[in-house]
């Protein structure tokens, strides 16, 4: 007799297959550094085969990397640069984040990642072979169970599943280090989106009631019942990805009231269209029609209307609300503007 439940087998097919949504993730990025995008010189470290990517694609990293990073250097820049910062990244993958800010001389208290062990394992094995990341991260690193983790003085790879988060994986970061007294950022860039709402939004909850001043940073998919985001499930479906958040996230508003209907003092959700219109400086978008031709406007607009930006802030002290609003993208219409009427 076979007594293997049919569901549980379901389910490590699925995480499988999300784990794989990472090698994606790299290849996308290493495709938007060769074509001259952006700039990061880690990436390709991590990358297994590596591929060009279409304009649409290479444009939209573009706009994900760039404004991602410019939240993030805004939430560290808050109170000044030597003000204690930690930053948990959820479902890391093999994004190269730390290394990259690290390179510019960023500083972190404690830089966080956390993502399955099958994941961890791997960059732990890709930074332990490149001086160049090893070196970043410091020769005090250490690399624990069985090779999936790495603790050092301000970066610390934790193996997990993020769904056990509060019960598992809080008491983990606190006993390296995790300070709930410090200001903390939150990024789940095309994580929470794979899991159960019951499930991410118990670490919305719990970052919102357990720090005294954190921010959360969410790229992910939205629009699921359009032509083109039914299309987009039904691919990822034919692959066993399932988007199980995006049915109670499905638009702006809704990605906003994830955290303002739980207590969240400020929440603000744009999509990339809008920021790529209004948020890149035209200097910018003027270099990047000169690296490959735009010409899939229409395909672009329609992909561009189902991602987003999430970011929102709780603070205990009311006072912190005028440093955190200073997290904002730059207006360059606004700018434009006030450039003409002069
Ligand atoms: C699309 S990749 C994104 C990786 C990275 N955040 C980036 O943007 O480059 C999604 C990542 O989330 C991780 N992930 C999804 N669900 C998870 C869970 N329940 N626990 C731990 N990691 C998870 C996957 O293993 C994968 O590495």
């Amino acid at each position: 007799m076979d007594f293997r439940n049919p569901y549980r087998e379901d389910t490590s097919i699925q995480d499988n297959a999300i784990r794989e949504t990472n090698d994606d993730a790299i290849t996308s990025k290493f495709s938007a550094v060769n074509t001259g995008y952006i700039k990061d010189d880690f990436v390709k470290f991590f990358v297994k085969k590596p591929a060009r990517r279409p304009p649409i694609i290479n444009r939209g990293s573009y706009v994900r990397n760039k404004q991602l990073d410019f939240l993030i250097t805004k939430f560290l820049d808050i109170g000044g640069s030597d003000v204690k910062k930690q930053i948990v990244s959820l479902g890391a993958g093999s994004d190269t984040r730390y290394f990259h800010f690290k390179s510019l001389s960023r500083k972190f208290y404690k830089y966080f990642e956390i993502d399955y062990p099958e994941v961890t394992s791997k960059k732990v094995f890709t930074i332990h072979k490149h001086k160049e990341l090893f070196n970043l991260i410091g020769s005090d690193a250490k690399i624990g169970k069985g090779g999936t983790e790495i603790y050092a003085s301000d970066y610390c790879l934790l193996a997990g599943d993020l769904r056990k988060f509060v019960e598992v994986l809080v008491p983990r970061m606190e006993s390296n280090g995790f300070d709930r007294s410090i200001p903390t950022l939150f990024l789940s860039e095309c994580v929470m989106i794979y899991m159960d709402p019951e499930d991410s939004n118990k670490i919305v909850e719990w970052a919102g009631a357990n720090l005294i001043s954190t921010m959360f940073l969410v790229y992910e998919q939205i629009l699921p019942n359009d032509a083109f985001g039914s299309t987009m499930l039904q691919n990822l479906k034919l692959r066993n990805i399932e988007l199980r958040g995006i049915h109670a996230y499905p638009n702006l508003e809704s990605q906003k009231s994830r955290f303002l209907s739980r207590g969240w003092s400020h929440a603000e959700a744009i999509d990339i269209n809008e920021i790529h219109d209004s948020h890149i400086d035209p200097k910018e978008l003027a270099r990047m029609s000169k690296l490959e031709i735009l010409d899939e406007l229409e395909e672009w607009h329609l992909l561009a209307a189902h991602y987003c930006i999430a970011w929102a802030y709780k603070v205990i002290d009311e006072s912190q609300k005028l440093l955190y609003d200073q997290v904002r993208f730059v207006d360059y219409r606004k700018k434009g503007r006030k450039g003409q009427s002069c």
